[in-house]
């Protein structure tokens, strides 16, 4: 088991650059199988959840090579149409193919996801906006298996605006016979990227970004060489790192206008973010201000920094108070911070944080990805040594981060236990 030991109380300095986004890339290696022509993905970031993602493809039957930080993949051999258990419990993103395997083979065997620990995470709305687009849907022996003829376009309404569900229906109404209207989707940055991906493939997909999304289906895809957007979630933990240590930080490859209501609530809490020509500096000052945050879908307050904002509000000057409205059970990294001396209580959806003067480094445990990135950002602020561990847990999302923290400055190194 591998864990990461930090030593506190360094002032983070200079300039990190941020990969690609997770959650932009995963969904766009999937819906390279929509195609049987070549698709290349540059850039892409160095991460486990992505290692994942290609093996899911290759064990379908695509070919799939790497050089430097492109990914190559040709989904024309592909000669299977399940995606196991092995893997899918892995990464929930997994998920993802099926919507491309049925738009393009008219089936798909994809092992349940399952619950993880931010939450049981259900795929209803995925598999719901499959029945409309009329794919016959079975459920038995831990598997979801979905069959149709050819996929035809509908309206379908999603209860909530999920980003996988969004993603799915979306490369699935790619391909089908005529237009599908996806309403109250996802708007996340993400989204829009994958439109833009699959509308340079050759897809008609208009109002990504809003909640109403028109798919006028095509008979077919061609390749294309794509670079994702930066990666938000990078961004924002960056961004509270160069607080959190009163740092003086610039961020390079970024997208501000991803960021808002990140950006709005470290300002809020005292430190100073300044838009460069060259990125995005942040000047940590002192114990943070108190805030409250709520999370909420784009363009609200993103649950996936949720856990970074907490562990930066812990030190504050006051009280603040954290809802997460997004996953039932995402506040995993309480316990663990309370470990490092942060004082709070949870009610229900919400947390309660009375700010301290200062943490305490401590043997702490990752049980999540972002809480991982929380624990590690208490870490970089407390006094003493932090040891995080299940290093594996933030390593699915977060390219290099030992290198990229060790180079502002701080003193952190992976170790195996
Ligand atoms: C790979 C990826 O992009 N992951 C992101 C994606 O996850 P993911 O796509 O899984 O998140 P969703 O937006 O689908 O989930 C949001 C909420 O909707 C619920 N839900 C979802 C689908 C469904 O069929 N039924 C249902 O009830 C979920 O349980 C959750 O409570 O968006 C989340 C919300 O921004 C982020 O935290 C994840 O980092
Ligand atoms: C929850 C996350 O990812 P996933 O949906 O892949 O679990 C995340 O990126 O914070």
């Amino acid at each position: 088991m591998s864990c990461f030991i930090i030593e506190g109380g360094s002032k983070l300095s200079g300039t990190v650059k941020i990969s690609s986004a997770k959650n932009a890339v995963l969904p766009v290696i999937a819906a390279s199988l929509l195609t049987e022509a070549e698709c290349i993905i540059e850039d892409a970031p160095e991460l486990e959840d992505v290692r994942v993602m290609k093996e899911v493809l290759l064990s379908l039957g695509a070919k799939v090579s790497c050089e430097a930080n492109s990914i190559k993949i040709d989904a024309a051999p592909i000669n299977s149409f399940e995606a196991p258990y092995d893997l899918v419990r892995k990464m929930r993103a997994s998920f993802l193919v099926m919507g491309p395997l049925l738009a393009r083979k008219g089936k798909a065997r994809i092992s349940m996801p399952g619950g993880c620990a931010i939450g049981s995470r259900p795929i209803d709305l995925h598999l719901k906006g499959f029945a409309s687009l009329g794919a016959e849907i079975e459920l038995g022996h831990g598997f979801v298996e979905a069959r149709c003829e050819k996929l035809k376009g509908t309206t379908i309404y999603l209860d909530f605006p999920s980003v996988g569900a969004t993603e799915n229906i979306m490369m699935a109404a790619t391909l089908a016979e005529g237009q599908t209207v996806v309403e109250n989707a996802a708007k996340e940055p993400e989204i829009i990227d994958l439109a833009n991906f699959l509308n340079s493939m050759g897809a008609h997909i208009r109002g990504a970004g809003t909640d109403l999304i028109k798919i006028e289906g095509v008979k077919q895809l061609k390749g294309i060489s794509y670079t994702v957007i930066p990666d938000r979630i990078e961004t924002g933990t960056f961004l509270v790192a160069g607080a959190i240590t009163g740092g003086n930080i610039l961020l390079e490859n970024v997208v501000s206008e991803h960021l808002k209501p990140v950006i709005a609530k470290l300002i809020e809490c005292g430190a100073q973010i300044i838009e460069e020509p060259e990125g995005l500096r942040v000047i940590g000052d002192g114990r943070p201000l108190p805030s409250d945050v709520k999370t909420l879908p784009y363009p609200g307050f993103p649950t996936d920094m949720q856990a970074q904002i907490m562990a930066f509000l812990s030190l504050a000057r006051g009280t603040s108070m954290v809802i997460e409205t997004v996953f039932e059970n995402r506040f995993m990294h309480v316990e663990e911070l309370k470990r490092m001396g942060a004082r709070i209580k949870i009610e229900g959806r919400s947390a309660v944080i009375e700010g301290v003067e200062k943490l305490s480094g401590a043997p702490v445990k990752a049980t999540d990805l972002r809480a991982g990135a929380a624990l590690i950002l208490a870490g970089l602020a407390a006094e003493g040594t932090t040891t995080v561990m299940n290093a594996h847990h933030v390593e699915r999302g977060y390219e290099d981060i030992v290198g990229k923290l060790s180079l502002l400055g701080a003193n952190i190194k992976k170790c195996e236990v």
